[in-house]
């Protein structure tokens, strides 16, 4: 466990950690209080991004290539600088460029071409020969453009191009006598769903992408957790991988929108995986038995942000998020706080991995499938001391647990070789003896051997007449030719039956030769009708999608007219509208002036009226008071 303090946002206010030495920290809260917290590294703000890989990842990368898998994940609250020491920027690259950088540099020689190594869906894979790998190329550069499925086209690897990335770093472990792969896959943790954030985006019947499904956790056969049904990106370079990585940044963002969801309150996980087999005796191709494919992965963790429920201030959808943000660190801590307890008691208590999909995610990790580093993120700000001081207690716990090492892959190159040393040598006995008996026999014909005078048993019978019994001449002369011509005709027996055994050898060898050749016929032959039996499917297939694009020209075509047709009336609707309005303006306007008018005449009338009726009052009132007047005189 590292930490990384980053910058202050504030150079005049006040830092709470205190960097004492490589190992050490100092927090306060600004008064005498003072807590110590030890990491096994300390960096303090002015380490470089380089400086932190080597220090801290570059380890991993050694582990993944020899077949081990590793886990780093960055911890820390929301702005301690998480996201910026795992991926960082294009100007200062964080852990996962450089990471798959210097993979990429040191598998360059040896890498497979794409498409030999195929995922079995099962966290495994398998390896399909060059020709299949090269017709699935094919099928993939062609079928794509006639099925435009998805509006997510990975981004053009060129656009990356990392500055700072300068140090191309090589592992020297990299076995020349294997090839290698690497596959991305990148998922989401949010509110305990898993998201694949590299899969095909499904699209609503409005063609507007759907909101996307969370996928299952299962159990590989070797005991290691994976996303289930997760799409798995074969990438050649840094940059591609990169493309794939930012592709899924995006789809990332699309979904928050549609879960109307914050990135930094959900846990990503970027998985490298890098795929190993050896080749066969000859060097030629790629051995297809299963039990030496070897997949090992790097995970690259970036945790939510590690506040408090307290802190987040959050009510509604955000403190869901929070809580579930709380419960699956809450979960890790608890499985690591067992794990430790475990070791230290030699107990075997069942640590609850499952109770969050974090940590049932990693359990494997935990359990001793592979090296687990974390980056504990501070940031110095005052404001964050008590937050800090979580982090800092939860990294001292993650401290104390030790993971148990897991095992090199090793590839037996030896009896590799070996086979390939006795194949090779068994080769060459058998051409040699071919030629060796080929040569003599030639030699043999052309050399005389079997030319006639070999054949003749000597010198012709002369005409012998014996005339006299005490002959002493002509009966030994007779019997020493009988004796020569009987060693001729043994000798020349001999050589016949030398003849014949070289002669049967050599048949049996050619017919033993045959026999392969024939073998080797009729599998090309196998493969041949294989062969044309694919193509003549992918013959159909086109035909059909030929006549699916011609159909959906069609279709495209009477759309077209009719979205024609249908702009058509709408801008008479429009016209109409228009015109409408300004008659109802003008009606209006109308309308207007005839109330006023209307309103003035009525005012007028009432004025008068109101005149009218107060006159005649007046007068009134007078009579009453001229009657009153009189009637008072009349009283006096
Ligand atoms: N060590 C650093 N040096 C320079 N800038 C940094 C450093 N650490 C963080 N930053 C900057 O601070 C800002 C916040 O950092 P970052 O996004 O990495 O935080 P975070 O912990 O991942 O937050 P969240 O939990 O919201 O994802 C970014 O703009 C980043 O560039």
């Amino acid at each position: 466990v590292c930490a990384r303090i980053r910058n202050k946002s504030n150079n005049k206010e006040e830092s709470c950690i205190k960097v004492i030495n490589d190992t050490t920290i100092h927090l306060t809260p600004g008064d005498s209080k003072l807590t110590e917290c030890q990491f096994s590294r300390v960096f303090d703000s002015n380490v470089s991004q380089k400086r932190l890989f080597d220090c801290v990842a570059q380890t991993m990368v050694d582990d993944l290539v020899r077949g081990k898998n590793g886990l780093l994940f960055t911890y820390g609250v929301t702005s301690s600088g998480k996201t910026y020491t795992m991926t960082g920027s294009l100007e200062e690259p964080g852990f996962l460029p450089r990471c798959l950088d210097m993979l990429f540099n040191s598998i360059t020689a040896v890498q497979a071409s794409k498409y030999v190594f195929v995922p079995d869906g099962m966290n495994g894979f398998h390896v399909q020969s060059e020709a299949d790998a090269l017709l699935e190329k094919q099928e993939r550069d062609i079928l794509p453009q006639l099925t435009p499925k998805t509006p997510n086209k990975i981004e053009s690897a060129a656009t990356f191009s990392f500055r700072n990335i300068n140090v191309h770093y090589k592992e020297k472990n990299i076995n020349p006598e294997c090839r290698y792969s690497v596959f991305v896959s990148y998922v989401e943790i949010y509110n305990d769903y898993v998201y694949d954030l590299l899969g095909d985006v499904q699209l609503d019947p409005f063609n507007r992408p759907k909101p996307p499904q969370s996928k299952r956790l299962r159990e590989d056969k070797n005991k290691n957790m994976f996303v289930y049904g997760v799409s798995q990106v074969e990438v050649a370079s840094t940059e591609e991988a990169f493309a794939a990585f930012q592709q899924g940044q995006e789809r990332r963002r699309i979904a928050h929108t549609q879960l109307n969801a914050e990135s930094s309150r959900s846990h990503s996980i970027l998985n490298i995986r890098l795929v190993q087999a050896p080749l066969d005796p000859l060097g030629e191709d790629l051995l297809q038995e299963r039990s030496l494919i070897c997949a090992s992965q790097l995970s690259l963790v970036d945790l939510a942000g590690s506040e408090r429920m307290a802190r987040t201030g959050a009510g509604g959808e955000r403190s869901r998020e929070a809580g579930n943000i709380n419960s699956s660190l809450m979960t890790l801590r608890r499985c690591l706080e067992q794990l430790r307890e475990n070791q230290k008691n030699g107990s075997s208590d069942m640590v609850k991995y499952r109770n969050s999909k974090l940590t049932h995610l990693f359990k494997s990790y935990f359990e001793g499938h592979g090296k687990v580093k974390m980056v504990v993120c501070l940031n110095p700000n005052m404001a964050e001391y008590d937050e800090n001081i979580h982090v800092v207690q939860f990294a001292e716990m993650a401290q104390q647990v030790e993971v148990a090492r897991s095992e090199d892959f090793k590839v037996d190159t030896e009896s590799i070789k070996r086979k390939a040393m006795e194949a090779k040598v068994k080769a060459e006995e058998e051409r040699r003896k071919q030629h060796t008996a080929m040569k003599q026999l030639n030699k043999e014909a052309s050399g005389g051997c079997l030319a006639s005078p070999d054949y003749s048993l000597g010198q012709p019978f002369p005409n012998l007449e014996v005339m006299d019994y005490a002959d002493n001449e002509t009966v030994p002369g007779l019997i020493s030719m009988l004796e020569h011509r009987i060693g001729r005709m043994n000798a020349i027996k001999k050589r016949v039956s030398r003849y014949g055994e070289i002669f049967r050898s050599n048949l049996s060898s050619c017919t033993q030769h045959e026999q392969s050749v024939q073998q080797q016929l009729k599998d090309c032959e196998a493969d041949l009708a294989n062969k044309t039996k694919e193509l003549n499917k992918l013959d159909r297939q086109v035909k059909k999608l030929e006549s699916k694009n011609q159909v959906l020209t069609r279709t495209t075509q009477v759309f077209e007219k009719e979205k024609k047709q249908l702009q058509d009336q709408l801008s008479d609707a429009e016209a109409m509208l228009k015109s409408s309005q300004s008659d109802s303006r003008r009606l209006e306007m109308k309308m207007k002036g005839a109330v006023a008018n209307t309103k003035a005449h009525v005012e007028k009338e009432c004025e008068k009226r109101v005149r009218t009726v107060q006159t005649e009052m007046q007068e009134k009132m007078w009579v009453k008071d001229e009657r009153l007047r009189q009637l008072k005189n009349i009283i006096s």
